[in-house]
């Protein structure tokens, strides 16, 4: 079972399989304030009798340092030692901060994770990337670190608000630009809602997954999954981290995903007729996100601090025709903010 994806009803038995080996020495759940209400119900019958329950305040303004002090601190009172396992019920937020508190408590214990949005289902769970914000910049501070397992029940998208899943579906959408043509054009004609998620949950953690196989530590083609962040990270960045302004990850990625495509033309790699088709696609599921000319240059200023940069340069993941991404491609701030205002004068 190490380092597996277990996805669909066997998920939370294999869980507590996992959880009763006697080389466990204790369970710690890390919740936020909402996945406490409506998924701690459907995970305990799964849990031992004396697990114990951590909590954070919900939102991406708390996957922060102040919260891991929070997880820290229960783990320190509760004397886990190496043998405990962390139990991550949640979003990308519980899943990412979750996996980087457990990873850096005495020098590392085991995390499982348990997804609980579309978004972290289809990718935040997957792959290792673990981390928090700091000082209003996206996950600055985080370890590369594979959970032990992933436990995939789709039951727990059932209280997810639409807005939620819709987030979640602009990984969906990066994953089909990068990598799958023929997903693209076959599911953007179906819409985003659907009954059932798992087949598209499997198609894109097994995407994922073969990316990361590849280049784990994100020295070349993982880069190929952080399409739509350059500019996706800097919104998100500017709106929420900077001025509290409504914006959800996978709402600044699937403006990302338009920018950045945009970026592909006007380097020659893409043509006007898949852009348009990528800009529809979008715009048929996400509203515009609300900024304003005005703030299209301090915007572009955030990519500065994006992970993927060498020294001033900003190395940009860009599309060579759709489903075919490719890595490290120069683009300057400026390109970055003419992104932005072409962004905005679109229809959406
Ligand atoms: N590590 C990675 O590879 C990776 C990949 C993508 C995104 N991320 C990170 O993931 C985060 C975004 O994750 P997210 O979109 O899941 O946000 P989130 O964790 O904030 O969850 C969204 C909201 O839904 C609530 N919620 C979660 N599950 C619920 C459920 N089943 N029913 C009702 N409410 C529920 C949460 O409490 C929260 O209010 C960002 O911080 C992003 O940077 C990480
Ligand atoms: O797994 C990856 O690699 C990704 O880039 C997936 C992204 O969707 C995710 O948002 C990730 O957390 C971004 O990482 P960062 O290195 O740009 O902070
Ligand atoms: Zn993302």
């Amino acid at each position: 079972m190490e380092n597996s994806v277990i996805i669909g009803p066997d998920a939370l038995p294999a869980l507590a399989e996992l959880l009763y080996r006697p080389a466990v020495s204790r369970v710690f759940v890390v919740v936020d304030s909402h996945t406490a209400r409506a998924c701690l119900p459907l995970l305990e019958p799964h849990l031992p009798a004396n697990y114990c329950l951590i909590e954070i305040p919900a939102g991406e303004e708390y996957k922060s340092l102040a919260s891991c002090e929070v997880v820290w601190s229960q783990l320190t009172a509760q004397r886990a030692d190496r043998h405990a396992v962390v139990v991550n019920l949640g979003g990308g937020v519980v899943t990412d901060l979750g996996g980087f508190a457990a990873a850096l408590y005495k020098r590392g214990i085991r995390f499982v994770q348990v997804p609980t949005t579309l978004l972290a289902q289809v990718d935040a769970s997957v792959g290792g990337k673990t981390g928090i914000d700091f000082q209003g910049y996206k996950n600055q501070l985080g370890v590369f670190q594979e959970p032990a397992a992933v436990f995939i029940e789709q039951k727990f998208l059932e209280t997810l608000d639409p807005r939620q899943v819709k987030s979640g579906y602009a990984e969906v959408i990066k994953h089909w630009l990068i990598a799958d043509a023929d997903a693209f054009n076959t599911n953007r004609r179906l819409g985003w809602l659907t009954d059932d998620w798992t087949p598209i949950i499997r198609e894109s953690v097994a995407l994922k997954q073969r990316i990361v196989a590849e280049d784990p530590l994100e020295a070349g083609p993982r880069k190929l999954l952080n399409f739509g962040h350059t500019v996706g990270h800097a919104i998100e960045s500017y709106l929420l981290l900077q001025a509290g302004r409504e914006a959800l990850h996978g709402e600044a990625v699937a403006a990302g995903l338009v920018c950045e495509s945009w970026l592909s033309v006007q380097h020659g790699l893409l043509s006007a007729e898949e852009l348009d088709k990528i800009e529809t696609f979008v715009f048929s599921v996400f509203d515009k996100l609300s900024f304003v000319l005005m703030e299209t240059a301090a915007i572009a200023e955030f990519a500065l601090q994006d992970k993927k940069n060498a020294g001033t340069t900003i190395n940009c993941t860009l599309l060579e025709g759709i489903g075919n991404g490719v890595y490290d491609q120069p683009v300057t701030v400026a390109e970055i903010a003419e992104s932005l205002r072409y962004y905005l004068r679109l229809q959406s």
